[in-house]
């Protein structure tokens, strides 16, 4: 029986997909697995029992990622599965702060007991005109799941789109319109565009990447969108430049005290993924890479650990080594399963950064006195026996 616990809601259409060898359970403490959304994990004890955590959804700035595989836990998330979500709600964004779509609906509503409303408002709203987004240049830096979808949508809005992305993956690149002008330079979409849209992770690399100086390139009606994380721009040199006219607008998904009823800021409540088809399709992806993980040892988009996968375990025995990614390893291995006459039928081994993974085929089920022998190897973080 496995147990897993929710540190968030999780979809039930995800997790109607564990069978009945699986048990939710209350507390973090007693579960091989947890599945989390945006509940900051920084601070929680994590406890022995645990050998996966899933992110339903792509940001994994609320996980530690390190202490998580020096503990040998296995960190997935769902690429790509809310992207679609983040997409529709940018460009309500771009909508939003064109025209003044929130002062017209807080008019009307203000106005409701007025019988001669449709009048009135034939006249008054000339004060809420605005701008229309096709024919405008827009900037998406950072073109992976989201902002190839945010790119190729907007050409389609009649919008001439710059692209900046220097790591971009072959398979965003494939999806990517011919349309995008590539950029290398990412200041020409600081000083050139209408629209500025951000869809990078939140790294150390990152963080405060829209600084003072990029703000100050900007047109005095730019309108730039961040519906990645907050601390990617420097929201008080945002505030400052909007107070001052320097820029147009700024739309976040991500509130604090900074933005918040800030002159020109637009801001939602993290609302880019909460949307019944992102929530479901996060929901299913995440409960299907635990499975796979603590029933076959298969590692499916990991951020913490290579992606390593041989199938279902057709063997008499498997089992899966998380390691650090260090020399000799494998010889270790091997020595001390022929030491103990156990045969390798089929292997693999990858890495990723400092960390890498084994998982070993065997033609018997190994025995609790090999894996002590495995586990207490210089290097090794975790040893699984998957069957
Ligand atoms: N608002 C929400 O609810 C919501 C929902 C989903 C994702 N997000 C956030 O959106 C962001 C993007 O998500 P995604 O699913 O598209 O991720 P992704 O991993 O598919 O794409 C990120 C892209 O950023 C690129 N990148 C990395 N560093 C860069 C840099 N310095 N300059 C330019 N490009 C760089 C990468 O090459 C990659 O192509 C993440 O921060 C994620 O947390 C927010
Ligand atoms: O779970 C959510 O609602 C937000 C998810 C989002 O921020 C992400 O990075 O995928």
């Amino acid at each position: 029986m496995f147990k897993y616990n929710c540190l968030n809601p999780i979809a039930a259409v995800g997790l109607d997909l564990f069978s009945d060898q699986y048990e939710k359970v209350d507390e973090l403490k007693d579960a091989q697995a947890a599945l989390v959304r945006s509940a900051a994990m920084h601070d929680l004890e994590l406890p022995d029992t645990l050998e996966a955590v899933a992110r339903a959804g792509a940001g994994v700035n609320n996980i530690p990622l390190d202490k998580c595989a020096e503990k040998g836990i296995v960190v997935f998330n769902t690429p790509g599965a809310n992207a679609n979500g983040v997409k529709e709600l940018v460009f309500a964004g771009m909508l939003y702060a064109s025209r003044d779509i929130v002062g017209g609906i807080e008019w009307c509503l203000e106005n409701q007991n007025d019988e001669n409303i449709a009048k009135t408002a034939e006249k008054q709203k000339k004060n809420f005109a605005g701008t229309e987004i096709s024919g405008k240049k827009l900037g998406v830096i950072g073109l992976g799941a989201i902002g190839v979808l945010v790119a190729n949508a907007a050409i389609h809005m009649g919008m001439e789109v710059y692209g900046y992305d220097p790591y971009i993956s072959v398979a965003a690149a494939w999806n990517l319109s011919r349309s995008v002008k590539h950029i290398s330079n990412v200041e020409d979409i600081y000083r050139e565009c209408d629209y500025i849209t951000i869809h990078v992770p939140l790294l150390d690399s990152t963080k405060k990447m829209i600084s003072a100086d990029a703000i100050a390139m900007m047109k005095p009606t730019a309108i730039i969108l961040n519906f990645a994380r907050d601390l990617l721009v420097d929201e008080e040199a945002m505030v400052d430049a909007l107070a001052a006219g320097k820029v147009h607008k700024y739309v976040s998904d991500f509130p604090n005290t900074t933005t918040v009823g800030a002159k020109g800021c637009i801001v939602t409540p993290h609302l880019g993924a909460s949307t019944a088809e992102s929530e479901d399709n996060c929901a299913i992806m995440a409960v299907r890479e635990i499975r796979d993980y603590l029933e076959n040892g298969n590692i499916v988009h990991s951020v913490n650990f290579p992606d390593c996968s041989m199938g279902a375990c057709t063997t008499a025995g498997r089992i899966g080594i998380l390691h650090r990614n260090v020399k000799g390893m494998l010889s270790l291995y091997t020595t001390i399963l022929g030491d103990a006459g156990i045969n390798i039928d089929g292997m693999a081994n990858k890495s990723k950064g400092d960390y890498a993974y084994a998982l070993l085929d065997l033609d018997t089920s190994v025995p609790e006195n090999v894996l002590e022998k495995l586990k207490n190897t210089e290097g090794v973080l975790k040893v699984r026996k998957i069957c």
